[in-house]
């Protein structure tokens, strides 16, 4: 076609060419902005006018694509919106434009059940596998009869559902790799495996020889994790040996046994069920099986109740043998800083002081309360602060009464965090380090040589944290709470009782996993024989401390109970202890203002007053002093001073102990470093000069034991104690609630009624005092040579 049909001419058609090119050039930018513009607005438009359309296709294709995914994947549901109409309200409208898009899946894929979650547990069946080796017979009739043994106490015990008759299994038969490299799959239904092994030792070559090799070989080869056995549900070793060959675990006595647990929680990593089991079958084997069987038929139960060991382990089982724990010593005495607590306690409120007399009255309401309300509430508040002269009670109405350690608070924090049980709002309980270190068998503390005390059934408690003391060599370091008197709300005795048993015990179990615990001392660490009043603060302190006691008692519980001289009354009222202690930190006043830094003002009168009373009350408790030796402080030329203590309290016994740095701030603040620990040559010789001093009074007290290990030595009063040429410091506890059940708490009976057999030969005066039995370790674990 051509213009000038149209009537243009080509001047014409030439001037609006250039017209329009002359146009874009001068504004391209502004044109191409507009048309972009222009054509966005158009793009929105055209997206929301025919998105309803697009959505009533969607759905349909969704369907289809669910139906095909519902026959392969069970439990996954197709999130599916019907078709909305265009009449349905923009709400709905608006939430299925939501979901548009790609498929969703709600709810989980279907996993294959994960060991020891709770939710899977009765899907799953537990396969108990025992295996043995053997070489002259003993063992295999032994696996069996178990085997037999542990199928019919889970029958019993109405388990059947879940666990499987266990196999008994020769580690000469078997594959390894079928069971030592990952445990057994199974083709049918899921089975979770849980391993006994039966050992006995050889120091001959032996397939436990292969049987280490292919364990260790496993755990160090680079293509399998280190710890391939992990899935299995738990494991325990039990070795046999023979005492007569290799009368001791360091002379070679199931060492073979040792070694198969250690590569075990290696290999399972760190599913020791329950601690190693050794025995002798010709002398204490069988009593040894029957403990440990005892305790796996209870983790067994646990696994079948909650699907997995418990608390504990793993976690609690180090693999590594190690003592990292910080150094911790016996009945050490905590002095809290003073925090808000404290500070509350500091302001005196006179309103809020009780007589003592009323005490019997407030405890009967404070009984009535822990029946409903588990704590009591009942207002009480003690006055301490000056001695013998109870305040009058007050007409004003008493101050709110807060808890001394409530849960919220930094001590709580702090105290839970070194390890503390806190039960109700004012007692404390915590394993200590002996206890730990008897389970081990790596020794029992100083009270083991000197009064037969089994460490490992030993429970550390106080029925009240708080303390009126500031001791510089203090273990401990919180935040609060001192005082001087009791402001707190007070818990009745059985809720104390009862909640550190409790506590005490669940820690004894977090020990099942830890390597090296010994079946038989875990066993029998399941009965508390002995409680340490003391760890920190004042046990006296605690208003109920003589109910408290009789519970002890009842159950056959002896009770070692440490005071700090500064609480005469409550001493003067207290009942029969099995053993009293009195901590004589410093020799004159002066020199016990500086390291005890005590609160009460007249702290020097009530320590004295404390003395006469045990002077009193010597011939009914079994009275100690407890001598804390600290270089600089009260080492140096004191011993003529405590002498003069010692004339004036006459005690039973004198245990002097150097002091062991704890390094925290307290002490260095009162400048206290390692070199204001005393080394044990020092100790002795303070003792020695102590005897003299005492000689020198005519006061016939001789060495009669020492427990090197922890620095400390015992005199004894020779004319009580020393009988046919023996010291007899070890005490018979059986007599001692014989005599308690008899004559009651206010009985008529002396410590010579309870004095137990004579000091074992090792535990005296030049022989060491270490237990034994046990083996000393170093720091890291390692045994420790004597230089002789
Ligand atoms: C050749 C031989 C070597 C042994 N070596 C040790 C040993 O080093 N340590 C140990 O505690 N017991 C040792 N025993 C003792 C056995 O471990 C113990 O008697 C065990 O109960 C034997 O079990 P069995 O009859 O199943 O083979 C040895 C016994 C034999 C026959
Ligand atoms: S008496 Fe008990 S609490 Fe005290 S150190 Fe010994 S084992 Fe530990």
């Amino acid at each position: 076609m051509d213009l000038s049909d149209w009537g243009i001419s080509p001047s014409v058609m030439a001037k609006v060419t250039d017209y329009a090119v002359e146009l874009w050039h001068e504004h391209r930018i502004p044109i191409i902005l507009s048309t972009l513009f222009v054509l966005s607005i158009i793009r929105f438009y055209l997206h929301y006018t025919e998105e309803p359309h697009r959505l009533q296709v969607l759905p349909k294709l969704y369907k289809e694509k669910s139906q095909d995914d519902q026959k392969i994947v069970k439990s996954q549901t197709v999130e599916e919106k019907p078709v909305k109409q265009s009449s349905e309200s923009s709400e709905d409208e608006k939430s299925t434009k939501k979901k548009a898009g790609p498929r969703r899946i709600k709810g989980d894929i279907t996993k294959k059940p994960r060991a020891g979650a709770d939710a899977t547990r009765e899907a799953r069946k537990i396969q108990v596998l025992v295996f043995y080796t053997c070489l002259t017979g003993s063992t295999e009739k032994i696996a069996k009869q178990f085997a037999q043994s542990v199928e019919d106490s889970l029958k019993e015990k109405e388990t059947r559902s879940t666990y499987l008759t266990p196999k008994v299994l020769d580690l000469a038969e078997i594959d390894y790799d079928e069971y030592f490299i990952t445990p057994p799959k199974n083709e049918g239904e899921p089975i979770d495996y849980f391993y006994l092994l039966l050992l006995p030792s050889y120091n001959i070559d032996s397939i436990n020889d292969n049987f280490l090799e292919h364990l260790q070989e496993t755990h160090h080869d680079f293509r399998i994790d280190t710890s391939p056995l992990s899935p299995i549900l738990g494991y325990s070793v039990f070795g046999f040996g023979d005492r007569e060959g290799w009368p001791t675990e360091e002379e070679g006595f199931c060492f073979q046994a040792k070694e198969v647990d250690k590569w075990m929680a290696k290999l399972s990593a760190r599913k020791r069920a329950y601690p190693l089991g050794m025995g002798d079958w010709k002398t204490d084997g069988k009593e040894r099986m029957a403990e440990w069987q005892t305790g796996l038929l209870e983790v067994l139960q646990h696994i079948e109740e909650t699907g997995g060991l418990g608390e504990g382990v793993p976690g609690s089982g180090n693999p590594i043998e190690s003592d990292d724990e910080e150094i911790d010593d016996d009945d050490g005495e905590v002095v809290f800083e003073e925090g808000s607590e404290s500070k509350a306690t500091k302001q005196k409120s006179s309103s809020s002081i009780e007589d003592v007399e009323d005490l019997g009255r407030i405890m009967a309401s404070s009984r009535a309360d822990g029946a409903t309300s588990k704590k009591s509430s009942a207002p009480i508040a003690v006055d301490f602060t000056t001695e013998g002269k109870p305040k009058k009670k007050t007409a004003s109405a008493p101050a709110v009464v807060k808890e001394m350690v409530p849960k919220n608070s930094p001590t709580y924090n702090s105290l839970t965090k070194q390890g503390y049980a806190i039960v109700g709002s004012h007692s404390g309980v915590k394993i200590c380090r002996w206890t730990k270190s008897a389970l081990r068998g790596r020794g029992s503390c100083y009270k083991y040589s000197f009064y037969g005390i089994n460490s490992h059934q030993c429970m550390e408690t106080t029925p009240s944290l708080s303390c009126s003391n500031k001791c510089v060599f203090c273990w401990r370091h919180g935040t609060n709470p001192v005082g001087t008197s009791w402001r707190w709300v007070v818990d009745p005795p059985d809720l104390i009782f009862n909640g550190v048993k409790e506590n005490h015990y669940k820690k004894i179990k977090m020990m099942r996993g830890v390597p090296g615990v010994r079946a038989e001392r875990f066993a029998e660490a399941m009965r508390i024989r002995h409680c340490a009043l003391s760890l920190v603060g004042e046990p006296i302190f605690y208003p109920y401390i003589n109910e408290f006691l009789g519970m002890l008692h009842k159950e056959r519980i002896s009770s070692f109970l440490v005071c700090n001289a500064q609480h005469p009354d409550q001493l003067a009222t207290l009942q029969h202890v099995t053993q009293l202690y009195v901590s004589i930190d410093a020799s004159n006043k002066e020199s016990l203002r500086r390291i005890d830094r005590p609160l009460h003002r007249d702290f020097w009168e009530r320590f004295q007053k404390c003395l006469e009373i045990l002077r009193e009350r010597r011939f009914r408790q079994r009275t100690v002093f407890r001598l804390t030796l600290v270089k600089g402080f009260n080492l140096e030329d004191e011993a003529e001073g405590y002498a003069d203590l010692v004339e004036k309290g006459l005690p039973c016994f004198v245990e002097i102990k150097g002091v062991t740095y704890c390094g925290t701030s307290t002490s260095s603040s009162a400048g206290l470093t390692m070199s204001n620990v005393p080394f044990y040559p020092e100790v002795q010789d303070f003792v020695v000069a102590l005897e003299k001093a005492l000689l020198k009074r005519g006061l016939n007290y001789g060495i009669a034991a020492e427990h090197a290990h922890s620095c400390c030595i015992l005199l004894a009063d020779k004319e009580r104690f020393f009988v046919k040429g023996k010291w007899h410091t070890i005490i018979d506890y059986e007599k001692f609630f014989e005599l308690l059940e008899k004559k009651g708490p206010d009985g008529d009976f002396s410590p010579e009624d309870y004095m137990g057999p004579e000091t074992p030969e090792w535990a005296t005066w030049g022989r060491g005092g270490f237990d034994p039995r046990d083996q000393r370790v170093d720091r890291k674990g390692k045994p420790i040579v004597e230089v002789t």
